[in-house]
């Protein structure tokens, strides 16, 4: 049997006025958006994290330091792409991913089949093989209080 890993993955961003809300690659209109060097799409970078961990490759930080001006601004679909290389040319390449974002606010659920097709064509993959499921966290919290959003993911490899 040919050899599978498991890898998982976990972000936060800070939510303030003046910045877009990007999750999964997707501009959600809100008040309020994620404050980071990159876009700051806490997905991705989850969904990136648990990639390379499972190709036991470090973490997004290390492929992509926020003290390079380079990554400013930086499109997390693209940093998503760049990673997923080094994984394949490791000799991987991904069955699954899944995924939870947990927001207050706001909801998701309209903007996620976009997430989920743009996650998709980032990792080469079938639209049902990448899962993402929104959350509240119940008023919470930092979480609760609108403070950030968080984001949650697992990816399994399996050897090309
Ligand atoms: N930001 C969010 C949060 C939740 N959802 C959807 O609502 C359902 C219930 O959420 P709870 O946190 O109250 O369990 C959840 O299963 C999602 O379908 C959402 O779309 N966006
Ligand atoms: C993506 C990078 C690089 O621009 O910066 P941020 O957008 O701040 O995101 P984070 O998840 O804190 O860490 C990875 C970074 O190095």
């Amino acid at each position: 049997m040919k050899s599978i890993r498991i890898g998982q993955g976990y972000d936060v961003h800070q939510l303030v006025a003046g910045r877009p809300l990007i999750l999964g690659g997707v501009c959600i209109p809100f008040d309020k958006g994620l404050l980071g060097h990159s876009d700051a799409d806490a997905l991705l970078h989850a969904i990136t994290d648990a990639l390379l961990g499972a190709a036991a490759l470090g973490d997004i930080g290390k492929l992509y330091p926020d003290t390079a001006a380079v990554n400013k601004d930086a499109d997390s679909r693209e940093l998503l792409r760049g990673a997923y290389a080094q994984v394949q040319a490791a000799g991987w390449k991904v069955i699954n991913v899944d995924s939870t974002v947990i927001a207050q606010q706001p909801k998701l659920r309209p903007y996620i089949d976009q997430m989920r097709q743009n996650i998709a064509a980032a990792l080469n993959l079938p639209v049902d093989a990448v899962n993402i499921k929104g959350k509240t966290n119940e008023k919470l919290g930092y979480l609760g209080r609108q403070e950030a959003i968080e984001a949650q993911a697992v990816v399994l490899l399996t050897a090309v």
